[in-house]
């Protein structure tokens, strides 16, 4: 594994809150550092500082919790030089592992066996134009594209650009949930329902259980 390293913010063991393993215990390596500035963000603790941790060492981490499935996220894990070879090393060991990303990078040097969780970022979240539209070539059947929806705006624009591209034909599942705290949940799920929407509806079940804690 040479001398590859990461820069680490946190590693824990937690049920998974997003994406369709929701609810299967999970180790999350969450990596230092994002150059997107969303403005929901909740994970700002990850921008700065941080611990750099060779690829041998990440990797006993996450052995102690003798998991199933790793969840790498950040900040924006894509940003780091050496996390395509973090994911490698995971899914060498044999981790079920999906990887959680602004969509901002390229998914070229991504692991075909990594489940990759890719946000289309909305208006609302003040980073659209960071997407890198190219990137959706790169995703197939395994994987999930999401939308974090601020206002009736965002859910407008991401209905169109699900229609646009045939999203729902690309990739196993389209995600659609509320930034946390910033429209009534329930209004999206009734215009979901309203539109025939095809996508899973999801809140954040982390934060349901365990509001904003980091480490959850
Ligand atoms: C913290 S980010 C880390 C990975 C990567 N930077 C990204 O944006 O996908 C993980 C996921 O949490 C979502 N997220 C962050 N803040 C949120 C909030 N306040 N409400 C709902 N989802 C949020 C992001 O949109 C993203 O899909
Ligand atoms: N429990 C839990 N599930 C998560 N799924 C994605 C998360 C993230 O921050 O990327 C996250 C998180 O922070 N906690
Ligand atoms: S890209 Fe992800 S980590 Fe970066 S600011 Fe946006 S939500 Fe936060
Ligand atoms: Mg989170």
């Amino acid at each position: 594994m040479s001398d590859a390293s990461v820069k680490i913010t946190e590693i824990f063991y937690s049920l998974q809150g997003e994406s369709t393993t929701v609810g299967l215990p999970t180790v999350f390596v969450r990596l230092t550092g994002c150059p997107l500035r969303c403005g929901y963000c909740d994970s700002e603790y990850a921008f700065y500082g941080g611990e750099r941790m060779s690829l041998e060492l990440v990797l006993e981490k996450v052995a102690a919790y003798r998991p199933r499935y790793v969840c790498v996220t950040g900040g924006e894990p894509l940003a780091q030089r050496d996390t395509p070879r973090l994911l490698r090393a995971l899914c060498d060991a044999g981790y079920q592992v999906s990887l959680e990303t602004s969509g901002a990078m390229t998914l070229e040097q991504v692991d075909p066996r990594v489940i990759k969780v890719m946000d289309l970022k909305t208006p609302g979240s003040g980073e659209s134009q960071r997407n890198l539209w190219e990137n959706l070539a790169l995703l197939g059947e395994a994987d999930q594209i999401k939308f974090v929806i601020c206002s009736r705006e965002d859910y407008q624009w991401a209905k169109l650009k699900i229609d646009e591209h045939r999203l729902a034909e690309r990739v196993g599942d389209v995600l659609i949930s509320p930034s946390y705290g910033q429209i009534r949940p329930r209004d999206l799920a009734d215009w979901v329902v309203a539109d025939n929407l095809p996508v899973r509806f999801q809140l954040q079940l982390h934060k349901l259980l365990w509001d904003d804690t980091p480490g959850h």
